[in-house]
């Protein structure tokens, strides 16, 4: 039987959000970013791990510990399980991709090939249990695997050197990719080991160049990447919705 396991990269430096603390330890709701996201998966039952990939040079992290040691009566009630699910890793590197395949790496002498592994972006706090229960679900009997991702909406424009417009782009059959990002621990592996761009900038695109055709699972608009200093406002928005519902 396949398990599932997380990985999470959270070795950036966070530069768009132009901030001295790296945006994955930033507060959200009085607890750092990093915590909420960690929470979302842990609560999954079939995720048996959340390995988070942090950068050698971390100096952050003990926040994030600190809050899940809070006593018993200040304890969240997700705690419990990241507790006992949680891994850490200090392989990060340069790039996503390559903290992504550093942290493979890492966890090859415990997984076997056809394990699901759901890369998620630590960046990413307001992700819902239940989209990933779906991913999981859509997924795991897949030849490929694939990822939340959801259809553009807007119209897309291509902009000249003077952000005027060029040309505007169909969106038709366009989607936005989010993350989780579900593959099997084996063929993810290899994919970006072989990779030849090192600057892709997510899973999928290491299968595509594969020759392969990773399937597109429905998301939400609220599993947003926080990226800018604006994001922030938008994500505690999204997770006080979702605790008040
Ligand atoms: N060398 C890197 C770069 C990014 N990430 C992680 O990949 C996720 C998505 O990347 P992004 O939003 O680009 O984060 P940063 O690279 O930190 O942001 P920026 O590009 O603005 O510097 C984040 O959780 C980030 O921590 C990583 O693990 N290792
Ligand atoms: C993986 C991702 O979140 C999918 O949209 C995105 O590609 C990450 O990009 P970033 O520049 O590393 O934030």
């Amino acid at each position: 039987m396949s398990r599932f396991i997380a990985l999470l990269p959270a070795a950036g430096s966070g530069s768009r959000m132009a901030s001295s603390t790296p945006k994955q330890y930033l507060p959200l709701l009085g607890e750092p970013l990093m915590l909420h996201t960690l929470r979302a998966l842990a609560t999954v039952a079939q995720i048996e791990q959340v390995v988070v990939v942090l950068s050698p040079e971390d100096e952050w992290f003990d926040l994030v510990e600190t809050a899940l040691a809070a006593p018993g009566d200040h304890a969240h009630p997700g705690h419990a399980a990241l507790a006992q699910k949680l891994r850490v890793l200090r392989c990060g590197g340069a790039s996503r991709a390559e903290t992504v395949r550093n942290g493979l790496r890492e966890l090859a002498s415990t997984l076997d090939a056809a394990d699901w592994v759901l890369v998620h972006d630590a960046a990413r706090p307001c992700l819902q249990a239940g989209d990933v229960i779906r991913l999981i679900d859509s997924l795991q009997s897949d030849p490929v695997g694939g990822l939340l991702a959801v259809p553009v909406a807007d119209t897309l424009k291509r902009a000249d050197a003077a952000e005027r417009v060029a040309t505007t782009v169909s969106r038709e059959q366009l989607w936005r990719a989010q993350t989780p990002q579900m593959f099997r621990h084996g063929a993810l592996l290899a994919a970006l080991s072989s990779c030849a761009d090192s600057n892709i900038t997510d899973e999928a695109s290491a299968l595509e160049a594969q020759g392969l055709a990773p399937r597109l699972i429905m998301g939400s608009e609220r599993n947003i990447k926080v990226t800018y200093p604006a994001d922030l406002a938008l994500a505690t928005l999204y997770l006080q919705a979702a605790t008040s519902a």
